[in-house]
């Protein structure tokens, strides 16, 4: 239903002189109801940011984007025991939670269609994250959002978001989605690391790390397209792709789909632009610097999403990658360009550490 909301002072007939503050809404010309302006919060949709669901039965990655209200347009974040983590808060994770902030201030009707973030230091996973957005531009069809993630005092990530409404234009794809195989034609990781296990074609060394390092199963199912018996220390070509979908079903919001979209983006993408030079024995810190998506159609992140990456380039300890997003009919759903940085390790020193 749409409707139009507008804040008036009403004079009642007959019941009093007393000015009552109230919202009016109006379902078409002819009709129109009276809400008493204590009542205003039954006009907001039903929305992850306002859902009843129980934390405890939505979708594991949907608990992790949940922001507490603190005030008007800010928000605060925590980081979930079993979220993935690399160290510090995971870049996922902060573009996630303030996408979600800024979508929570802006007319329902409008949904993100561009973001823009740099991540400015690395977060503190033990303290909640307060993102506060400010409202740069409301306009008929588009809204403008800039959110900062803060931790500590100190602006730890920064986003800038634009918002649209449906209209309708012209259309085109000229860019096909690769041929791959179908995502029950492949392994999941959990089943990826019991074969790597006991795969005879991989060093004992490297069998034995992958049996003793600790392993929790992230929110997102991914099933790599090209599954392949290298190892971190094998080179091999700046690309890849997979399969993602949430576990768990998502509350029916396009909104939180996109947010969710964006949490996986940054997961494993930016790595294939190390691909090309893995060896044996190095060690490297990695981070994030950047991330920006385009969404050109809607997404269901709880169902199969293709997800092919390219890094045309790495200079400067920076490693560039492209990725797009498509739906199992081929659609392209999103556009996504991110840089990383990978510093070969001098020992005792670690820049993963949040230094706030
Ligand atoms: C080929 C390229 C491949 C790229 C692959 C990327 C894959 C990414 C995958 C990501 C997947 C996970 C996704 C995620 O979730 S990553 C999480 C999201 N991203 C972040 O949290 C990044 C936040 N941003 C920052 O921390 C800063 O802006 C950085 C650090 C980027 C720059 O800020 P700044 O300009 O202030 O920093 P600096 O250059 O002086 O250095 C900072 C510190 O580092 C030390 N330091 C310097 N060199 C080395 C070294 N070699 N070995 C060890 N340490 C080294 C240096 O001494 C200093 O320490 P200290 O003196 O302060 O104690």
């Amino acid at each position: 239903m749409s409707f139009l909301k507008t804040n008036v002072n009403l004079r009642l007939a007959g019941l009093s002189n007393a000015v009552h503050h109230a919202d009016v809404v109006a379902l078409t010309k002819l009709s129109c109801l009276v809400l008493p302006h204590e009542h205003s919060a039954l006009l907001q949709p039903e929305s992850i940011w306002s859902a009843e669901k129980s934390l405890e039965t939505c979708s594991p990655v949907e608990h992790i984007l949940h922001l507490e209200p603190i005030e008007v347009d800010t928000f605060q974040g925590i980081t979930l025991p079993d979220a993935p983590k690399f160290g510090h808060v995971f870049g996922g994770q902060l573009v996630g939670q303030a996408l979600a902030a800024v979508s929570k201030s802006v007319d329902c009707l409008k949904v993100v269609h561009s973001s823009h973030a740099y991540f400015l230091l690395a977060g503190d996973v033990n303290i909640p994250i307060i993102y506060k957005v400010k409202r740069l531009r409301d306009g008929k069809s588009f809204a403008t959002r800039k959110v900062d993630a803060i931790q500590k005092g100190n602006v730890i990530f920064t986003l800038l978001a634009s918002f649209q409404k449906e209209e309708l234009g012209f259309q085109h794809q000229e860019v096909p989605m690769p041929s791959v195989p179908t995502p029950d034609e492949l392994l999941s990781m959990e089943e990826l690391r019991e074969q790597r296990l006991t795969d005879p074609r991989l060093p004992r060394t490297y069998r034995n790390k992958v049996a003793t390092a600790k392993f929790i199963p992230w929110p997102i199912e991914i099933r790599f397209c090209e599954p392949s018996p290298s190892t971190n220390q094998t080179k091999s070509p700046p690309s890849l792709k997979f399969w993602f979908r949430a576990k768990g079903k998502l509350s029916d919001d396009e909104a939180l789909h996109r947010c969710v979209a964006a949490f996986t983006a940054d997961l494993v993408s930016v790595h294939a632009s190390m691909n090309p030079h893995r060896q044996r024995g190095l060690k490297i810190d990695v981070m994030s610097l950047d991330h920006s998506m385009w969404f050109h159609r809607p997404i269901r992140a709880d169902d199969w999403v293709l997800f092919v990456i390219f890094s045309p380039t790495a200079f400067n300890a920076r490693g560039f990658v492209t990725g797009q997003m498509f739906n199992q009919k081929g659609e392209l759903l999103i556009s996504f360009f991110q840089e990383g940085l990978g510093r070969k390790r001098i020992p005792k020193r670690s820049a993963t550490n949040s230094k706030l």
